[in-house]
């Protein structure tokens, strides 16, 4: 069994037991077009979630920050630079058939460039942010994309069936920061 990744801050909001599975790191990145209400999402071609829409992301490597992550798999699946990134949730996800637990770092994309191409793993599309296909996106999404969209920050918690559709417990609480990921990450 992996060891718990040191850089995790799951223990921040976890109970005791929970806090002592190990916990796999990833990041789930969304670029906005504010001005136009749109996000970016992507039609997941294989791997885990293939066939659901989504943000950009995915594991975190030893030798990177949780952001460097982040804008890394946004370039390698969508095309897009990003110049300006905002944390803005921690989300952890506990399978029943899975001993690891995921924890998710969420971050906004607010600048950028280059255009979004298709890539081995994405299909990008903009969507409009007051209508999302929610129906083609992980379950947990309808519930904190709307803390998200509005700016908010966010902490949830998703227990998830093997199905990986069914949601058996959830707990999600905005927090005015998620200054005690970075100050434990000791980002600047
Ligand atoms: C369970 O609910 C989830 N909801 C949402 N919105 N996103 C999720 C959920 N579970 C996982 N994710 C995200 C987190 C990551 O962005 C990806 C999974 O990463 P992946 O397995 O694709 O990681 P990679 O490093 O890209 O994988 P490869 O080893 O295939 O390159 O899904």
């Amino acid at each position: 069994m992996a060891d718990i990744d040191a850089r995790s801050v799951a223990r921040f909001v976890e109970d005791t037991a929970h806090a002592a599975m190990p916990h796999r790191l990833y990041t789930l990145i969304f670029p906005m077009d504010r001005p136009n209400g749109k996000v970016l999402l992507g039609m997941k071609k294989r791997g885990f979630g293939q066939g659901k829409l989504n943000g950009f992301g995915g594991k975190v490597e030893p030798s990177e920050s949780v952001e460097q992550g982040a804008i890394r798999e946004l370039a390698e699946e969508s095309g897009l630079r990003a110049t300006r990134v905002e944390n803005c949730g921690l989300l952890l996800f506990y399978f029943e058939d899975n001993p690891v637990a995921m924890e998710v770092h969420v971050f906004m994309a607010h600048e950028y460039s280059g255009k979004p191409a298709e890539t081995e793993e994405m299909r990008p599309e903009w969507f409009d942010i007051d209508n999302m296909p929610f129906s083609q996106m992980w379950a947990d999404d309808k519930c904190w994309w709307p803390l998200a969209r509005n700016g908010r920050s966010f902490v949830g918690r998703f227990w998830f069936k093997a199905d990986q559709v069914t949601i058996t417990r959830q707990a999600l609480t905005p927090v005015d920061s998620l200054d005690f990921a970075r100050n434990a990450r000791n980002i600047s």
